[in-house]
């Protein structure tokens, strides 16, 4: 164990991809899951290494027309130095370790969590998104997908899926401005279905910062801008330094 914990707080220091971001702030959680909160039988092991890092938020064939649109946009807007796309992993700590972390077998854990957003091995069947942050204007552009294993009424998207949409797009913002935080409230107000299989846009900006709170504001449109589907608010706290 603390063996480990060396191990991680070395890697820690050899941050490839936050190291690059100046805009980004110390994301580095301390501590590591408490074994209480992991499941008793040992998991297939995904753990940081570098050679099995896969970014998710890159265009895969599931991808839609309309995704891939918004994708390029914001892409040549990334090139003029105005957004910055968010990689994205399928384990929480990779976006904290980076790439850079080389672990060999002995410093494997035995089990493993998934980020919730991306538990599905098959491509297209749940969330597909990919988040674009501006530092200038505090804002996160999230390009969502939903697919079809996110049924909620007859062909539409749950609305827990859309909520955790909200709170990730809005969540990245918020931890790209602040630093650790975790959701204190959620408010969500759904103007319109979104339909299994469409594209959205998911606007997200900070409207205020009190201290470590962090107040934001959400809005889901149709890839082009006519349907508003929702309308959201969210409140962030910045964790304190001892946690
Ligand atoms: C590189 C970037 C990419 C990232 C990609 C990853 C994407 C993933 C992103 C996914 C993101 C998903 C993220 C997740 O899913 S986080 C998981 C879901 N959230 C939780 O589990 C949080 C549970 N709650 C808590 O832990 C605590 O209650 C928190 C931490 C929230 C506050 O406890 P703490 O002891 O720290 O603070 P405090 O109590 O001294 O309060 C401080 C201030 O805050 C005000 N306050 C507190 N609560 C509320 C409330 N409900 N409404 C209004 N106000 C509230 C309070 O009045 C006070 O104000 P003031 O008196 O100072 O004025």
């Amino acid at each position: 164990m603390f063996r480990c914990s060396v191990r991680l707080i070395k890697g820690l220091t050899q941050i490839t991809w936050l190291r690059e971001q100046p805009v980004l702030p110390n994301l580095l959680y301390r501590r590591s899951v408490p074994a209480a909160y992991l499941p008793s039988r040992a998991l297939r092991v995904t753990w940081p290494c570098a050679e099995e890092v896969k970014d998710f938020s890159l265009p895969n064939p599931s991808w839609s027309q309309n995704m891939r649109n918004l994708y390029n946009k914001y892409m040549e807007l990334s090139q003029q130095g105005s957004w910055i796309r968010l990689p994205s992993y399928n384990v929480t700590a990779t976006h904290l370790i980076g790439k850079a972390e080389q672990c060999p077998d002995s410093a494997k854990p035995q089990v493993t969590t998934r980020l919730f957003t991306r538990n599905l091995d098959v491509e297209g069947l749940g969330f597909e998104y990919v988040m674009f942050y501006n530092q200038a204007e505090l804002r996160t552009v999230g390009i969502f997908q939903a697919g079809p294993y996110l049924e909620g009424p007859i062909g539409l998207t749950h609305g827990g899926a859309i909520a955790t949409i909200v709170d990730t797009t809005s969540g990245a913002c918020a931890i790209c401005t602040l630093g650790k935080v975790k959701t204190a409230n959620l408010n969500i107000n759904y103007r319109s279905p979104i339909t299994l299989g469409s594209t959205v846009e998911v606007q997200c900006r900070v409207d205020k910062i009190e201290g470590r709170k962090i107040f934001m504001s959400t809005e889901i449109r149709s890839a082009d801008s006519q349907v508003l589907h929702i309308e959201a608010t969210a409140l962030f706290i910045q964790m304190k330094m001892s946690e």
